[in-house]
């Protein structure tokens, strides 16, 4: 629980002190402030390169409407548990902190600020590893030291400490003072601005084809309904990869996904992406069902004849029919009050067109953000139907491992309200080099080279923010 009392700061500090050495426990202290000038995130995310380089994240819904960016690493929880559970042992670990928020110059509690875990989770624990996603184990947040939220325009900082049962008031008052100095008055160092060199590495075409080609006709023998394939790109540049120009051209260029970056160590993983899984506010619960897609028109005509096209295509129907049905029932077991709209409606993005089904409901006593999380990855576009069936076929015939692209990214507050995206149109990036992810859900009727098309579309956000856009892949 967080508690906002009218209390100096000092106070609450000695008081979040003794609590750790009375419990022997580590307590969460966060002081949130609201500021008078609007801070730029991105511009927060790059001043943080100096003093919090390798541990910082970024997170932006559609119109950068709400931002959080966060610096710093004030503790890490993580499992690596191939089990199930990797979700409620996130959960409990989260809420074993004691949690005491202090909001000071007419800040009041908002959703989003305090103390907040961001990160996210990997696709498949069972799937092999590829040891570029080591540092990305099967669930990771980060309590940031330092974190920017900005909401319809208006912005909050919040510090936050854990506070052990050895710390003394001194060194936990100057950690806030430092802090505070350092954040708002630290300048943006946004890097070179680069010209693109790069060698594009497409690794096993033909495997993923013949892939395909194996689901389809395990499809029409009745296997299962769906199975999405996803493959990769490698890019090599003659530079290190700038992420703050790559995240301002993401923002600038997909203004209807979610933007987001986690710096981890030397790399940092990135996307935006249209799809959000689920979001809690509160007990409102909101979802997604995006599946189906086609490119966009050259002239507007085009564009809509094509958006007529996708509506009333029988294959992308299915294959996005098939995501409303798993996320509709999964909200009609957890909640009351579900709405759905019978038709689906139109997503458009830069370079591609989806169909598109939100879905809300009022969640029930009993369930939580990181249970609706469980329950819904993946959902099936991203994994398949049926679920079990689809992940073990992605296993034998998908040649890669996922990490965390298609694994749900996000946050979750010390109310546990928060919100989940799922980690496509991403890449991983480390120095010279990025690994870039798309796939496509295969249906009965899917055509292999129709699918291959469909991912190149897919890779087109990452390609041009990292500067490549008119690279056609072979
Ligand atoms: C798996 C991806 O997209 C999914 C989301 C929207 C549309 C999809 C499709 O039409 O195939 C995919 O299911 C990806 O972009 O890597
Ligand atoms: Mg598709």
């Amino acid at each position: 629980m967080i508690t906002a009392l009218k209390h100096t700061f000092t106070e609450i500090m000695k008081r979040a002190l003794e609590e750790a050495r009375q419990f022997d426990k580590p307590v969460i202290l966060s002081q949130v402030k609201s500021l008078n000038d609007s801070m730029n995130p991105l511009h927060f995310y790059a001043a943080g390169e100096r003093l919090f380089l390798g541990e910082r994240f970024y997170w932006a819904t559609p119109g950068s409407r709400f931002t959080i960016t966060g610096l710093g690493n004030e503790c890490t929880v993580e499992n690596d548990s191939a089990e199930s559970d990797r979700f409620g042992r996130i959960e409990s670990d989260w809420k074993r902190f004691k949690k005491i928020a202090h909001y000071e110059d007419g800040a009041k509690s908002h959703i989003g600020t305090g103390a907040l875990l961001f990160g996210g989770f990997s696709f498949d624990p069972h799937n092999r590893r590829n040891e570029r996603w080591n540092n990305y184990p099967e669930a990771k947040f980060f309590l940031p030291s330092v974190m920017l939220t900005v909401k319809d325009g208006v912005s909050f900082l919040t510090i936050n400490r854990v506070i052990k049962p050895e710390d003394d008031l001194e060194s936990c008052s100057a950690h806030f003072t430092t802090i505070a100095n350092e954040v708002l008055t630290g300048k943006a160092s946004t890097g070179e601005e680069y010209v693109n060199n790069y060698t594009l590495k497409e690794a096993d075409t033909g495997t993923w084809l013949s892939a395909v080609q194996k689901a389809t006709d395990l499809i029409k023998s009745g296997e299962l309904d769906k199975v999405v394939l996803a493959r990769e790109v490698q890019l090599e540049y003659d530079h290190k990869i700038n992420i703050y120009s790559a995240l301002s051209k993401l923002q600038t260029e997909q203004p209807t996904s979610f933007i987001f970056s986690f710096e981890n160590g030397r790399q940092s993983f990135i996307g935006a992406t249209p799809e959000r899984l689920i979001k809690k506010e509160n007990s409102r619960l909101l979802s997604t069902c995006l599946a189906g897609s086609i490119k966009r028109g050259k002239s507007k005509q085009e564009d809509t004849e094509l958006g007529t096209e996708l509506l009333n295509d029988e294959k992308n129907l299915i294959e996005h029919a098939i995501v409303v049905k798993m996320i509709k029932d999964s909200f009609e077991e957890c909640c009351s009050e579900v709405k759905v709209s019978d038709h689906p409606q139109l997503l458009k993005t830069k370079n591609i067109q989806h169909l598109y089904t939100p879905i809300e409901g009022s969640m029930k006593a009993g369930y939580s953000l990181l249970n609706l999380t469980e329950k819904l990855h993946p959902t099936p576009a991203l994994g398949g139907y049926p679920k079990m069936a689809a992940v073990e076929m992605i296993r034998e015939i998908e040649p890669m491992d996922r990490g965390w692209y298609a694994g749900p990214v996000g946050w979750l507050d010390a109310e546990n309200n928060g919100e989940f995206a799922v980690a496509i149109r991403s890449g991983l990036i480390e120095g010279e080099q990025a690994t870039l992810f798309a796939g496509c859900g295969i249906v009965a009727e899917s055509d292999p080279q129709m699918e291959y098309q469909e991912t190149l579309i897919k890779l087109k956000p990452m390609l041009s923010a990292l500067g490549g856009v008119n690279h056609e892949c072979k």
